[in-house]
């Protein structure tokens, strides 16, 4: 399908008409948050358009909104409804007068947290991430633990902490203990880490009591987004046993501005990576006609240098199953919920999604151009995390990005 935009984009654009992220922006002659959609280097306000042009008004309801959630709340058949709407208002020249002075150029707004983010669930689907952690964490036990390859294991996060794009991490204080240690001390983190993740954002809610089977998750993941799941290694290898991660992630985790839609990946889809371990019927995704691998390319920047390219289609498991996982006890989800793949590790040197893993503990620390090196974050350091994927027509579908830069612990 070629699609052309009267708006003229070019080829190369990762915000081209296949793609059409939601945002939430305010300019700065125009403080209420509103609904945007990223088009080329522009924002459009689509209430705006929608008023313009003359929608259902139920419709522009859900869009005349300071967040993404009434939109994620409607459910599949309304979010196709408004993407056609989009696309039609962007391609037909028809509608040009009414579109073109509802758009902003990107530079000139501010991005906010685009959805008010409801309960936050972290997994840990990429194998390679797991066996590095296994190996760094619990050194003589074996790597993966046995119940890895039998379900995808989570944690409930903290959704309060969750932070959009370009928000400071103040660095976290906490107990830190060192294997050599007889006993913890308190003071700021020393060895604060970044995880590159995916995150998928719910829309249609279920209800208590039901779950969401394997070929339901288009029907209740309204899009995609990128996430640092900021991690102070020294606090967390202390804290975690025996339940888990607590304030060593909870004290900031980032979201990119742009929610890509589920329809804009199409052409990303793949086949997982083979499973060596049966999975239980739940989870058995094998003969899927389409299963939900994703071959998003990410890249992580260090103070605006490449230090890995994680591949998300390398995932043992799919957001599909870590949906179906997390609902199979009944448990509800509800417009706005997040859930995160996990740290994106892949195979190679220079593919890890986490800096303990890429130095090796510190063992191997990344060089800068500037001369330094990190073994972990430094205050003033700046991490941004980048993704694309395949659009149609050879198109490239973008994510935009999610940065944060490290701030001084507060006394
Ligand atoms: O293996 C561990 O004990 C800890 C693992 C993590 O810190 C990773 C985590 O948050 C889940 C993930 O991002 O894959
Ligand atoms: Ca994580
Ligand atoms: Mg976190």
């Amino acid at each position: 399908m070629t699609t052309a935009s009267w708006l003229d984009l070019p080829a190369d654009s990762l915000f081209g008409i296949h793609n059409l992220p939601y945002g939430v922006f305010t300019t700065p002659d125009d403080p209420r948050p509103r609904i945007g959609v990223a088009v080329g280097e522009q924002v459009l306000n689509v209430a705006a358009v929608a008023n313009t042009v003359g929608v259902d008004p139920e419709l522009t309801d859900l869009l005349d909104a300071t967040t993404l959630n009434p939109l994620l709340g409607a459910g599949r058949p309304v979010w196709t409804q408004v993407r056609a709407l989009l696309t039609e208002w962007l391609t037909d020249p028809a509608f040009r007068s009414a579109v073109e002075p509802e758009l902003t150029p990107r530079q000139d707004v501010s991005l906010h947290l685009p959805f008010q983010v409801g309960d936050y669930v972290d997994f840990y689907a990429s194998e390679h991430h797991a066996a590095n952690l296994g190996r760094l964490f619990r050194p003589g036990s074996e790597p993966l633990t046995p119940n890895w390859k039998h379900l995808p294991i989570g944690y409930h996060g903290r959704s309060g902490t969750v932070v959009v794009s370009g928000t400071p991490v103040v660095r976290p204080q906490g107990q830190r203990k060192a294997p050599a240690d007889a006993v913890p001390n308190f003071g700021p983190s020393r060895r604060l880490d970044i995880e590159a993740e995916v995150g998928f954002v719910v829309g249609a809610p279920t209800e208590l009591g039901d779950s969401v089977p394997l070929d339901g998750f288009a029907d209740h993941v309204f899009g995609v987004c990128l996430v640092n799941d900021w991690s102070a290694r020294d606090i967390q290898a202390w804290e975690y046993v025996p339940l888990g991660p607590f304030l060593g992630k909870s004290f900031a985790t980032s979201v990119s501005p742009w929610v890509v839609p589920l329809e804009a990946l199409r052409q990303a889809r793949v086949a997982p990576p083979a499973r060596d371990v049966e999975p239980l019927p739940y989870l058995d995704d094998r003969d899927a006609k389409e299963p939900w691998g994703l071959d998003l390319s990410l890249e992580v920047r260090l103070n605006g240098t490449v230090v890995s390219r994680p591949p998300f289609a390398a995932m043992y498991w799919t957001a599909a199953q870590q949906l179906t996982h997390m609902t199979v006890n009944g448990a509800s989800v509800r417009p706005g919920d997040l859930f995160a793949s996990g740290t994106v590790s892949g195979p190679d040197r220079g593919t890890e999604g986490a800096l303990i893993e890429l130095t090796w503990n510190g063992e191997r620390p990344v060089a800068l151009p500037d001369g330094t090196t990190r073994s972990f974050l430094e205050d003033g350091d700046e991490v941004t995390i980048t993704a694309t994927a395949p659009g149609p027509d050879g198109s490239v579908i973008g994510f935009g990005e999610v940065s944060g830069r490290v701030l001084p612990a507060r006394g």
